[in-house]
C-alpha cells in the first residue's frame, strides 16, 4: 500500500520512495551527548516521529562524542541513566546503547554500517538540528554515511537550513535550550525546571552533576 508521507509545508517523499520505505521499519535515531537531555531533544523526537510516520525513535548517547577533544562530557553512565528517564514516559521512544557498547568515539558511519548490517529491514533517519549541517563535510566518511541513512534536519535559531547533503528538513517549534546553557545554569546555581524533565532534574540533584563545572 502506497503511503502518502507529508514532511513540512514544502517537502514531500515521492509516493515510490514512501512504497518502499512502508516494506522496512522506520526508525529515527537521535544521536547526541545528552549531557544532559533537555526538552528540545524530546520535543524534536515527537515531531519527527509524528511528523515523518515512524515506528520509533531511539535515543542514542555517543560514548566518546567524535570531537572529543572540543567537548568536555560527564561519564556515559550518567548520560545513559539520564537518557532513560527522559524518556521513559514515551511508548514511542526508546534508548540504543550500541556505541556505549562499543566504546572509542562515536563516529556515525561506524554505528549506521553496524546497525544497517544487525537491522536490515529497518530504514533509519538520522536526526540532527541546524546547527551540526554546516559541519557535515567534516564527519567521518560523510559520502559513505549518506547512503546508509537518510539525515532529517531540525531548524535551530540562528542557523541556514542549506546544505549540499540531502537532508529532509522538518519544522519543529523551535526551542533556545542547549546543554551547555543548562550545565551553565546548574553550575551557578540557577534553576532548570521545566528546561528538563523532572525525573532528569531529580537524578542530576541526586548525583549532584554540573555542580562544580566551570
Ligand atoms: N534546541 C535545539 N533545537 C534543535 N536541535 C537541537 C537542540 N538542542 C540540541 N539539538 C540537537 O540534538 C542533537 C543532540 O544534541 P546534544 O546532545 O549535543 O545537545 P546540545 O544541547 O546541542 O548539547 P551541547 O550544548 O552540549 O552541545 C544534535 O543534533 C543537536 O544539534
Ligand atoms: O561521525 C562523525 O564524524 C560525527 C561528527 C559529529 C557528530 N556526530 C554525531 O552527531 C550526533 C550529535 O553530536 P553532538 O556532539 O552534538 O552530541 C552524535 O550522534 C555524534 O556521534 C558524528
Amino acid at each position: 500500500m502506497t503511503r502518502s508521507v507529508k514532511t513540512m509545508d514544502h517537502t514531500q517523499i515521492s509516493s515510490e520512495m514512501a512504497t518502499e520505505l512502508s516494506e522496512k521499519k522506520r526508525i529515527g535515531i537521535l544521536g547526541g551527548t545528552f549531557n544532559p537531555p533537555h526538552i528540545a531533544h524530546l520535543v524534536m523526537a515527537d515531531q519527527v516521529c509524528q511528523q515523518l510516520g515512524l515506528d520509533k525513535i531511539c535515543f542514542m548517547p555517543t560514548y566518546l562524542p567524535p570531537h572529543a577533544d572540543e567537548k568536555k562530557t560527564i561519564a556515559a553512565h550518567h548520560r545513559v541513566r539520564m537518557v532513560e528517564e527522559a524518556i521513559k514516559e514515551n511508548q514511542m521512544f526508546d534508548i540504543e546503547k550500541i556505541e556505549i557498547e562499543r566504546g572509542g568515539k562515536s563516529y556515525t558511519f561506524d554505528t549506521m554500517k553496524q546497525l544497517t548490517q544487525l537491522h536490515p529491514d529497518t530504514e533509519y533517519y538520522f536526526i540532527i538540528g541546524g546547527d551540526m549541517v554546516n559541519d557535515l563535510p567534516n564527519w567521518y566518511r560523510i559520502d559513505e554515511l549518506t547512503n546508509l541513512t537518510q539525515f532529517v534536519g531540525i531548524r535551530r535559531p540562528g542557523f541556514p537550513v542549506e546544505s549540499r547533503y540531502p537532508l529532509l528538513w522538518v519544522d519543529v517549534p523551535q526551542i533556545d535550550v542547549s546543554s551547555t546553557s543548562l550545565r551553565n545554569k546548574i553550575s551557578r546555581g540557577c534553576t532548570v525546571q521545566y528546561l528538563v524533565p523532572d525525573a532528569v532534574m531529580q537524578y542530576i540533584n541526586r548525583e549532584g552533576l554540573y555542580k562544580n563545572e566551570n
